[in-house]
């Protein structure tokens, strides 16, 4: 792997927001201007008063913890979710959906993408398998933390897991999402779920804490992987004919406005484009150092939804290539950088979706795969989970970062990717 080449390595402020900014070592960042560190949440209030459905919860004995994850007896995987059987689908896209008033017709249309597919998404076996790996290399790293997964919109449910952990004694987690960058939808969303579960629970009597680790665009873990797989599939696509491709980067599409604001509050906002926009330009560079090239790139967007009328981050993958073809481009390689695994929006949005325009263009198109179980991006979110430990005990600690310089706070700044719709409480922020 690449080590992060311009990155400040060394240990960034310990948890102090009592302590001065010292300029010299917190440099001006060019994306993400950010205080040197959000100060602690507040600890969640005591135990509730005790009632009749949860009087033996407060005896419960402490989990035992491993060291290296103090003050996290367990860490959770959150996640979208995804149906698994066809009766399944709609239950879960009114889950996504609701409170919206999407109409059933857009549903429909949803739905049926998922009924080619069997009415499964991949989305929940990849996140097993992610599980599965973190668990792994914690032991392999004589680490006995264990390792939790939730979803948002299909079981296991994040409530129904914060629940089984406090019945084991665990109450204090860290959480990683499948998610590396920065909005509303793929952020702060995320926190919002977490203080609902925690509220519900709270109700139920059952007291716990849950941080979350940084937004990882940027994490070597992420963002490096992401830059090998891409070198990887442009250098067979030029064994194969020699000929130079376009290279493509794509994410998910999200409304303007949740983009404008991405960020937002304190800081400038857009930063999920120019999260983006940053990782693709330096993969770009990286791609075309390594094999000696001059490709150009660009980033485009996929799985738009909403209506017409309101505008979303463009342009779409299909026009892009289409544009391409026009242009007398013969091979793009499609490079998912705003997906961790191969889920719904990988295998229908690009593989059958952009896959037919380009057999339509006679283009050759490479899909470069996701993360997904990379050894080196779990063991760079085992990494993070450790950063977290450490920053949470008040320590050092070590932020790798590339390329962009400056790690993402791992406690939210105030009013950041706000809920455009809705003000709802969000944990690990400090608003
Ligand atoms: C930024 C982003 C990510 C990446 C970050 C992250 O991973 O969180 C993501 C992931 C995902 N989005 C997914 C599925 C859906 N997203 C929808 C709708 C939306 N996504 C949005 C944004 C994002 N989405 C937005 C702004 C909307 C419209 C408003 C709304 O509804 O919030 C809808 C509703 C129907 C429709 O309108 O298309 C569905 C079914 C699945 C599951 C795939 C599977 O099953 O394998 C995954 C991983
Ligand atoms: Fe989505």
């Amino acid at each position: 792997m690449t080590l992060p080449p311009d990155g400040p390595l060394e240990p960034r402020e310990p948890v102090d927001p009592s302590r001065p900014r010292d300029p010299e070592r917190s440099p001006e960042p060019a994306l993400t201007p950010e205080p040197a560190m959000a100060p602690e949440p507040e600890p969640e209030p005591a135990l509730p008063p005790e009632s009749e459905a949860a009087p033996v919860l407060a005896e419960e004995p402490a989990a035992e913890r491993a060291a290296e994850t103090e003050p996290y007896d367990a860490v959770v995987l959150i996640s979208f979710g995804g149906p698994e059987a066809p009766e399944e689908v709609m239950p879960f896209l009114r889950r996504v959906t609701r409170g919206r008033g999407i109409p059933d017709e857009r549903l429909e249309e949803v739905a049926e993408h998922y009924q080619a597919f069997g009415g499964k998404s991949p989305i929940n076996d990849q996140n097993r398998a992610l599980r599965a790996a973190l668990q792994a290399e914690f032991d392999r790293r004589g680490i006995s933390t264990p390792v939790l997964w939730g979803n948002r919109n299909s079981e296991p449910f994040l409530t129904d897991t914060l629940r089984d952990a406090h019945e084991q004694g665990r109450d204090t987690l860290v959480a990683i999402t499948t998610s590396a960058y920065s909005s509303y939808s793929s952020c702060r969303q995320y926190r919002e779920d977490i203080a609902e579960s925690l509220e519900e629970l709270t109700g139920e009597g059952r007291s716990l804490r849950v941080d979350k680790v940084r937004q990882y665009f940027n994490h070597p873990g992420f963002a490096s992987v992401n830059s090998r797989l891409v070198t990887e599939a442009v250098r067979e696509l030029l064994q194969g004919s020699g000929e130079e491709p376009a290279l493509v980067f794509v994410t998910h599409s999200i409304p303007d406005g949740m983009d404008d604001t991405s960020g937002g509050g304190e800081e400038d906002g857009n930063l999920y484009s120019a999260q983006h926009q940053a990782l693709a330009a330096a993969i770009t560079d990286e791609v075309n150092a390594t094999l000696d090239l001059t490709l150009d790139s660009d980033l485009v967007y996929c799985s738009r939804s909403g209506p017409p009328s309101q505008p979303w981050l463009e342009p779409d993958v299909n026009d892009h290539l289409r544009d391409l073809a026009a242009e007398g481009v013969t091979q793009v390689v499609l490079a998912p950088i705003g997906f961790v695994s191969d889920h719904m929006e990988v295998v229908f949005d690009l593989d059958t979706e952009a896959r037919e325009t380009c057999d339509e263009l006679g283009l050759e198109m490479v899909r470069v795969p996701t993360v997904g179980i990379d050894p080196e991006f779990v063991s760079g979110l085992v990494d993070l989970v450790l950063e977290r430990a450490a920053e949470a005990r008040g320590e050092d600690v070590v932020q790798p970062v590339w390329p962009v310089p400056v790690p993402r706070p791992s406690v939210c700044l105030p009013g950041c990717c706000p809920n455009l719709r809705v003000a709802k409480p969000a944990a690990c922020g400090a608003d």
